[in-house]
């Protein structure tokens, strides 16, 4: 199969790159981004002498006339455009950005601070939480692959929440990301002299992820009241751990937790959920698709503490992208994503 790659000078185009170069199935047909013709390697010097093909211009009916599959690794606002161009032609779209996940165009202006698609486009796009939507991406053309942070907060908190097992009021969620998770643009508050040695506290209660969080918890229960989600940059390169805290309806142990969590993620390969006293860290999903969760309940206070931890460029990008991509065509949704963390 012939897929095309938009933005791939990018952080989340390079990783779609580390990916598929190795993919039993997809091919890469041809690669886009601003800079027609400049070959790959000028940005990208760590792919010479593995993949050294020219940038080409982004010509929506070329591409969907010469490929099978387009991976929109573009800024929000550029991506709804370009999934715009290619809605109703003959070729499937995974979009990497937020211009595809929020249903409520109101809500979307209001995160997003921008106009969204139009209405038929919106409603036809399918939310990529591999993990939990799986019927509706076997059958999608147009795929809103999930954020960073939702990826890893909703892995953490989905089967406590569909089972209906926690108070759907006063969630709270703290998310602490490594800087390629704000992409390559420079910036001061992603500088080095910034980050390095630091760690802040960034949006807070303006992340435009919260409105994503909550929409995928109130399709798992209804009553779900607006979270508290925090976001935090540390100076580490890829990675993002959530922790959120929730308070159990009923009285439940650590052990009867792992057991319902790793009931639910059984047949999900991406999806490890630790054993009792062991917690995940970004290192050992680092350069994976995985999720890795731990869990906690403590007793003095009925709460529920769950970490879970991804690689914000794979399983929060470019990796489930391709998970999504292989469960749209029928084919092995670990194919091409075969990765050992990289570790230490
Ligand atoms: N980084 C991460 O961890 C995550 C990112 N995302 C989302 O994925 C998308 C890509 O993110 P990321 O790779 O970090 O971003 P980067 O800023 O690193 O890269 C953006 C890419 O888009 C290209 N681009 C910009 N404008 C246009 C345009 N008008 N036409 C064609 N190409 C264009 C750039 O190419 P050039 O400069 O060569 O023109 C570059 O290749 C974003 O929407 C981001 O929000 C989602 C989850 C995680
Ligand atoms: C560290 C950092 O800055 N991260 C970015 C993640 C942006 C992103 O991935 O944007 P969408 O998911 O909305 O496309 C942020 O917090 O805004």
């Amino acid at each position: 199969m012939k897929v095309a790659v938009i933005g791939t000078t990018g952080y989340g185009g390079g990783e779609l790159i580390r990916i598929l170069h190795n993919h039993p199935i997809f091919r890469i047909h041809s690669i886009h981004s601003t800079r027609e013709e400049m070959p790959i390697t000028e940005e990208f010097p760590h792919l010479e002498n593995i993949f050294e093909d020219s940038l080409k211009k982004v010509d929506s009916e070329k591409i969907a006339e010469d490929a099978d599959l387009v991976f929109l690794a573009t800024p929000s606002g550029v991506s709804g455009k370009l999934a715009q161009q290619f809605y109703g032609k003959d070729i499937q779209i995974v979009d990497l950005s937020g211009d595809l996940r929020i249903k409520s165009a109101e809500e979307y202006q209001k995160w997003y601070k921008h106009d969204c698609v139009n209405e038929e486009t919106l409603a036809d796009a399918v939310y990529g939480l591999s993990e939990w939507n799986r019927e509706n991406i076997i059958n999608a053309r147009l795929l809103a692959n999930p954020g960073c942070y939702p990826t890893a907060a909703l892995l953490g908190l989905g089967p406590v929440v569909a089972a209906g097992l926690i108070e759907p009021t006063g969630i709270i969620i703290d998310g602490k990301s490594g800087v390629s998770g704000a992409g390559k643009s420079l910036s001061k508050t992603t500088a080095f002299a910034e980050m390095n040695d630091n760690f802040r506290i960034y949006k807070v209660n303006q992340h435009q992820h919260i409105p994503e969080i909550e929409q995928q918890l109130k399709l798992w229960d209804g009553h779900i009241t607006p979270v508290t989600f925090s976001t935090h940059l540390i100076p580490i390169t890829r990675g993002i751990m959530t922790t959120a805290y929730v308070q159990l309806k009923k009285e439940l142990t650590t052990a009867e937790v792992i057991e319902l969590y790793q009931e639910t993620y059984l047949n999900h390969p991406f999806v490890r959920v630790r054993k009792e006293n062991q917690y995940p860290s970004v290192k050992e999903v680092c350069g994976s698709n995985f999720c890795d969760i731990g869990l906690n309940v403590d007793q003095r206070t009925g709460r529920l503490t769950i970490v879970s931890v991804i690689d914000n460029l794979m399983k929060g990008a470019a990796g489930q992208a391709v998970q999504n991509a292989n469960l749209m065509n029928g084919i092995d949704e670990k194919a091409g994503l075969n990765f050992i963390p990289i570790y230490p």
